[in-house]
């Protein structure tokens, strides 16, 4: 079965799973494009051999649509989240699942009263293979009970519509997913404090950010974003334990003596760090939507702890850098929980 895709919002990442979906994913078709800028929609559509319906909601009413892809705007994504699931389709949305927790719950409620998981979030991290064999190590035991997690997630620029709320709104939201998927725990305070900031890009911008999380079970989380660090996209993880240490490896990439030097390539973004955990995300996905079966990748719950997370951060970092408890309601049954 070839599963036909809808993709709503065609812009940098729409665009880059448009090609995955087309390209790399077997199964898969992308069968119509929307945007609010409709000639964007059309001539994206075109280039793929798909419709470009005027909105969202035409997109997902359409009978020629088996599931769709959210990668617009986030403050947009609840919108076309909650009319997937009213349609009974199911839906791939780009992070974040919403922008606040009461849109977040919203679509959780639907999920629920639709009786079944429908919705999966994009992030791609847990899809990575040096982040699945830190987990295959960290489940074994072999190592003890973990303690202790280093991270640091840099960019070499941002734009300059970034804010200090981004941080982690848009950049530590990967970390607080994927370290709540590693460790299996949840995450009950954030705290958030600056250093001296960088000279480089805004003044606007308090860069970098120490930002540091407790798990349920006392685990103690510390994580640096720095997104003007201008030397490369560089994502570091390293897990204390009682018996020893797991580290994130890096990207493998050939190393280059000249010149009296050693070095090798240090990736420039997100796309290339990510390339392949972003082609095993979609792959895992289609493969569960032609199977019929509910998808196996970060939950719409998954998405609302992650926003309730940030918002604490951001609350944090807005008030000078107290340590804030997250205010996150019980797990509901469809999510393993016991609510
Ligand atoms: N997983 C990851 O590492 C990444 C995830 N993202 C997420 O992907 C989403 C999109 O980001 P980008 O592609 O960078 O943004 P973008 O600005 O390049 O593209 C967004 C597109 O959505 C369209 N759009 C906005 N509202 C719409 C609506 N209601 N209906 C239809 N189209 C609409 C815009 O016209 C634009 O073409 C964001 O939520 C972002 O956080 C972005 C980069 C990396
Ligand atoms: O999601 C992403 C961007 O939106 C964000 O701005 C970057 O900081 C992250 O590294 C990238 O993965």
């Amino acid at each position: 079965m070839t599963v036909r895709v809808g993709v709503i919002g065609a812009g940098m990442i729409g665009q880059d799973h448009i090609r995955r979906l087309t390209e790399v994913v077997t199964g898969a078709a992308v069968t119509a494009v929307t945007d609010i800028d409709q000639t964007r929609a059309t001539q994206v559509a075109a280039r793929v051999g798909a419709v470009a319906p005027p909105t969202g909601a035409d997109l997902i009413g359409s009978p020629d649509v088996d599931a769709v892809l959210v990668t617009s705007w986030g403050p947009t994504h609840a919108e076309h989240v909650l009319a997937a699931v009213a349609a009974g389709k199911p839906v791939f949305c780009e992070k974040p699942l919403a922008t606040t927790a009461e849109d977040c719950l919203r679509i959780v409620e639907a999920e629920r009263a639709h009786g079944r998981r429908l919705v999966q979030v994009g992030f791609m991290r847990r899809f990575d293979t040096g982040y699945r064999r830190m987990k295959e190590v960290i489940s074994s035991g072999a190592l003890g009970a973990p303690l202790i997690v280093h991270c640091a997630h840099r960019n070499p620029t941002v734009p300059d519509g970034y804010t200090s709320a981004m941080a982690a709104q848009d950049t530590a939201v990967h970390e607080i997913d994927v370290l709540r998927w590693l460790l299996d725990d949840e995450i009950v305070s954030a705290q958030v404090v600056t250093p001296r900031a960088t000279r480089n890009r805004f003044d606007h911008l308090k860069d970098p950010q120490i930002m540091y999380f407790e798990t349920a079970s006392g685990i103690r989380i510390d994580l640096e974003v720095f997104v003007n660090c201008r030397y490369g996209y560089d994502i570091q993880c390293e897990t204390v334990a009682e018996e020893g240490l797991v580290r994130l490896p890096d990207p493998a990439s050939v190393g280059v003596r000249t010149a009296g030097r050693h070095g090798t390539a240090v990736p420039q973004d997100w796309k290339d760090r990510f390339a392949d955990a972003f082609d095993t995300e979609f792959r895992e996905w289609i493969a569960a939507v032609a199977a019929g079966a509910e998808p196996t990748g970060p939950s719409a719950w998954d998405g609302y702890a992650a926003t309730v997370i940030t918002d604490a951060a951001v609350r944090s970092l807005d008030t000078g850098g107290p340590v804030v408890t997250v205010d996150m309601k019980p797990r509901p049954a469809l999510y393993g929980g016991t609510a």
